[in-house]
């Protein structure tokens, strides 16, 4: 059979053809696969600057462009494209192997030889260089497959603007390289988070997988091509692929992506981590699939768990799954369900199955506080009580005054001496006692109990492997049961998380859990979902704030980007909510349009009632919306609770509502008298509430205020004068 790749630019073009066209192109290439090709008509061009390239007619206006091998049986399937721009396409393009990765790159001849003529020009007067020669010699941008022809173009490059100018004309490898260079990476993280990530990713040369015979270089370089090209393997994968254009996560994984997916096995707890958008949740998904393949015989249903912080996300992962994982028996051996529902449903099991009362309301859980802290009479506030109890108590899993008394309170900001530990204790367990006495739990004492449960033998660890999307976001007591639920050992855990987007102020250092994760932990750094714009203006926000890994060292933004480029983010400040809510209506409407389904525009607002006025604003205006949280899911433009707008994404986003006094929201913060540190805390938590709402944009983000905006813009905004 001949070997066939399939390039994502090709799939990315087929995406918008129309149905009827869609079908003629699956009928001309099926062929390919079923390896009746020899039928097929190749046509060959004048001029063009690579003699493997060939045209194919899809009918009288779509051709395809085809990279043929000189020897072997192996066809690389390139763009569809109206038949004179694919005439245009091949006279300009060429295929390239890289001399570091040994993978197949497209480069743009033509384009580059303009580009080169534009720098050089500039180089002239502008002294500044991106790659000096002194600080990138030769040899080290080589050993990373910068090649001979692009060498000296790069050195005229000025700055970074200059080299993202280039990103369509470069070699992609190559410009990843560059790129990783010029924001900060070093040589070696470059080689080892993208020249070995695919050289090791790459299968072998030859055999079952690729298909390629020795001596058939197109197909042992599109193997190598891995998050570029796909492999196709026969009529229903080439069908299957072709199904779903939009959903490419399934098939083009970045080697960076596919080598934590895909890596043969873990000897213990393994994390990724990186920027919003980076495919951490799209890598978890991988690995849960690739766990429940390599399972050994005779392996129980449901014995891979894939789980989450929410009841919405796992619903979402439980989606993306079944586009992922095709074959029902394979399907079948993951098990998704969030943390807490898992957790509530082995204590329930362990009490003979009567549903728990549980009490989750923190209105409600305050009020207690308060009426205890009276009792007590040690002027404790009852946020104060209850940070302590759920940060200290229940983090440690203390269950007596005298661990109390030892216990660390690091990350709390007020001392305590112990006469007022004792005070504290006294309370903690006169509110624990009143739930206890009207059978009532919170969801972390649901999760401790459910570990207590798994760790004293009372049920079987009923998990092989156990993957955890959003890890950022869980609590100690979390954790502790999401330890027990497998046996330690090898591929036990995997992480999925990003601490700068930690949104519901859960602090955890892992290793003081016995979850270790040095040496296996990963990074991604190229951000699929969001315009290098949007991106840089997003990161923005955090300029200043750093945060920490939950493994005991920093986490950094560096080298996070993104290969798509659109506008820049909109900032209006308005001097009503009136007139800002006018104005958002205004841009909604423009965003249809100009073509967005109303799906594919979210709103998010701090809180849900300036979410319901805009609702009631874009109603009245004739767009139809949906107004997340209430239930029900209908068509429209959704909108939603900054929290809410997690794991999910849109084409545009408006981020409404961001003023001082709303973001933050001071019923947020902690008072910084009752305790600093957790005040410094919130606020962080608040700005990545911000940070996550505007990085759910795919292609149009807008901020808006009214009246003041928020301290967190000032980085991002000149504060202009508002709008009336
Ligand atoms: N290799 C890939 N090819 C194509 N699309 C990808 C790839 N990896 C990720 N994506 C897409 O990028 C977007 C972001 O991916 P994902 O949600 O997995 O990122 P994330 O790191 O979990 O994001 P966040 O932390 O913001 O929730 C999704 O639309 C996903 O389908």
């Amino acid at each position: 059979m001949a070997t066939l790749g399939m390039h994502r630019d090709f799939l990315m073009e087929f995406a918008g053809l129309e149905k009827s066209v869609q079908k003629r192109v699956f009928e001309v290439f099926e062929k390919f696969t079923a390896a009746t090709h020899t039928g097929l008509h190749l046509e060959k061009l004048t001029n063009q600057r690579d003699p493997r390239l060939r045209t194919i007619r899809i009918n009288d206006f779509w051709r395809g462009v085809v990279l043929k091998a000189e020897t072997g049986d192996s066809y690389l399937l390139l763009k569809v494209l109206p038949h004179n721009k694919a005439n245009d396409w091949a006279a300009k393009h060429r295929a390239s192997v890289n001399e570091a990765t040994q993978g197949i790159e497209i480069r743009n001849d033509i384009a580059l030889e303009r580009a080169t003529a534009g720098l050089r020009a500039r180089a002239a007067e502008e002294p500044a260089r991106l790659f000096p020669v002194s600080e990138y010699p030769d040899k080290v941008l080589r050993a990373l497959g910068v090649d001979e022809e692009i060498l000296p173009i790069i050195r005229l490059v000025p700055d970074e603007t200059h080299l993202e100018a280039l990103h369509k004309v470069l070699p992609e490898q190559q410009y990843d390289v560059l790129l990783g260079l010029a924001t900060g990476m070093s040589p070696e993280e470059i080689d080892r988070e993208l020249v070995q990530a695919y050289a090791r990713t790459a299968p072998p040369v030859t055999g079952a997988d690729t298909g390629a015979t020795e001596g058939d270089e197109l197909g042992s370089a599109m193997a190598r091509a891995r998050g570029r090209v796909a492999l196709v393997s026969g009529t229903d994968e080439l069908q299957d692929i072709l199904q779903r254009p939009f959903d490419a996560w399934r098939i083009f994984l970045h080697p960076s992506q596919y080598r934590v997916a895909y890596q043969d096995g873990y000897a213990g707890p393994a994390r990724v981590t990186g920027g919003p958008g980076t495919g951490k949740t799209v890598v978890a998904l991988h690995r849960a699939y690739h766990l429940a393949r390599e399972l050994p015989a005779g392996s129980p249903d449901g014995c891979v768990l894939l789980t989450t912080y929410t009841k919405d996300l796992a619903a979402e992962l439980e989606r993306c799954l079944a586009l992922l994982v095709t074959d029902p028996a394979v399907r079948a051996k993951v098990r998704v369900v969030n943390v807490d529902a898992l957790a509530n449903e082995i204590v329930r099991a362990d009490r003979g199955g009567a549903p728990l009362k549980l009490v989750f309301d923190q209105r409600e859980i305050l009020g207690r506080w308060a009426r205890i802290a009276r009792q007590v009479g040690a002027g404790f506030p009852d946020v104060f009580l209850d940070q302590e109890w759920r940060q200290v108590v229940l983090a440690q899993a203390l269950t007596s005054p005298e661990e109390y008394l030892k216990a660390s309170r690091a990350g709390r900001g007020t001392a305590l001496s112990p006469l007022r530990r004792l005070q504290v204790w006294r309370a903690v367990s006169t509110f624990e006692e009143q739930l206890r006495r009207s059978g009532e739990w919170t969801f972390l004492q649901v999760c401790a109990e459910a570990a207590r449960i798994l760790d004293g033998g009372r049920q079987r660890r009923p998990f092989r492997h156990v993957v955890v999307d959003e890890a950022q976001d869980l609590h100690p007591a979390q954790w502790r049961f999401l330890r027990a639920l497998a046996a330690p050992g090898r591929d036990d855990l995997f992480l999925a998380g990003d601490t700068f987007q930690r949104i519901y102020g859960n602090r955890v250092s892992l290793r003081s859990l016995g979850i270790r994760v040095t040496g296996r932990s990963h990074r991604l750094r190229i951000n699929y979902r969001t315009t290098q714009e949007i991106l840089s203006w997003s990161a923005a926000l955090l300029t200043g704030e750093g945060a920490e890994d939950m493994d005991g060292g920093a986490e950094t933004l560096t080298g996070y980007r993104s290969s798509l480029y659109g506008e820049r983010p909109e900032a209006s400040g308005y001097a009503t909510r009136a007139a800002e809510i006018e104005a958002l209506v205004h841009r909604v409407r423009e965003w249809i349009t100009s073509g967005v389904e109303a799906e594919d525009i979210g709103v998010a607002v701090r809180f849900l009632q300036l979410g319901r006025d805009i609702a009631g604003a874009l109603q009245r205006a004739g767009v139809p919306v949906c107004v997340l949280g209430s239930g029900r899911t209908e068509p429209g433009v959704r909108i939603a609770t900054m929290h809410r707008m997690k794991g999910l994404e849109f084409r545009c986003v408006a981020v409404a509502g961001v003023n001082d006094g709303t973001v933050p929201m001071t019923a947020a913060l902690t008072p910084a008298e009752v305790d600093p540190r957790q005040h410094q805390e919130d606020l962080h938590t608040e700005l990545s509430l911000l940070f996550v709402a505007c990085t759910r944009a795919r292609e149009a983000l807008r901020v808006s205020w009214h009246g003041a905006p928020s301290p967190f813009l000032a980085s991002v905004t000149d504060r202009p004068a508002p709008r009336h």
